[in-house]
């Protein structure tokens, strides 16, 4: 894999949504998308449970990834949603990318249809064909990565995102994307411990960077989260609000692995 793993995939990106574009034209998706009844209502969930209990989780459906590989083999989408939400999660993130993460929007479908939870569209959205698709396919939040888009891009994507009903989990890993996130009206942002350029993750990142967030806006901290001590030490920095994915998918039971990660912090 090459060395900055987002300019690849963000090449290959580019590509698809061509490909996809011509298969499903923005009218298409435009219709399927007046007739859906409203989102659910991700950022408000996230937000209550934060506040009361500063133990939000976004429990993520992953199959894999570049820097893991196959994570779980045994992949079924609609029993993973299940197993999180008895497990307590606030809201379910599903990765959809298919080159790189083995995703498939179908897998959100799936995974939305089995529970309640609001549900977070986990890809790699560069074109405003892919947030019409994002709400066309029943998606109640849309991932932006600011490392992936110009100022330009991040305002056009974020605003036609909360036009249609979508929340906007705006997602950065360094000071000079922080800046660039906050320019943008929102109210959730990501703090990915993951530096998407070189796949090491260090829980650093969001301890640093969560004081420059004003309070107004929730900050999730994304990526490389195992262990209670690991929800322990973000709890201390004033974090309420976790996306957790390779842990929980690597246990039989991911809802489990959540409770018992909520209850053993509590503990
Ligand atoms: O599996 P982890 O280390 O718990 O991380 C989950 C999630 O944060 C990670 O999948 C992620 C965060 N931002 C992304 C952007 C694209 C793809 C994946 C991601």
């Amino acid at each position: 894999m090459s060395s900055d793993i987002l300019k690849t995939i963000l090449e290959a990106k580019e590509q698809e949504v061509e490909r996809r574009r011509s298969d499903r034209p923005l009218d298409e998706l435009k219709a399927i998308v007046k007739d859906l009844p409203p989102c659910r209502d991700f950022a408000g969930e996230l937000r209550t449970r934060a506040a009361a209990t500063q133990d939000a989780v976004i429990a993520e459906v992953k199959r894999a990834s570049p820097s893991a590989g196959i994570i779980r083999p045994d992949f079924d989408p609609e029993a993973i949603a299940k197993s999180y939400q008895a497990g307590g999660a606030t809201c379910l993130s599903v990765l959809t990318d298919e080159g790189f993460f083995g995703g498939q929007s179908a897998f959100l479908v799936e995974a939305r249809a089995a529970c309640r939870l609001p549900v977070l569209r986990k890809d790699f959205i560069i074109d405003p064909w892919q947030v019409v698709e994002t709400r066309a396919i029943g998606s109640d939040a849309l991932l932006l990565i600011v490392a992936a888009l110009n100022d330009d891009q991040l305002a056009e994507l974020s605003e036609l995102g909360k036009e249609l009903g979508l929340a906007v989990l705006v997602e950065v890993h360094d000071e000079e994307e922080m800046e660039r996130a906050l320019k943008v009206p929102g109210d959730l942002v990501g703090i990915n411990n993951r530096d998407l350029h070189r796949f090491v993750t260090d829980l650093e990142t969001t301890l640093r960077l969560a004081p420059m967030v004003p309070k107004d806006r929730l900050v999730v901290s994304e990526s490389g989260i195992h262990g209670p001590e690991d929800i322990k030490k973000l709890q201390d920095g004033g974090i309420g609000a976790f996306l957790i994915g390779e842990a929980f998918m690597r246990v039989e039971e991911p809802g489990e692995a959540l409770s018992s990660l909520l209850g053993a912090h509590q503990a």
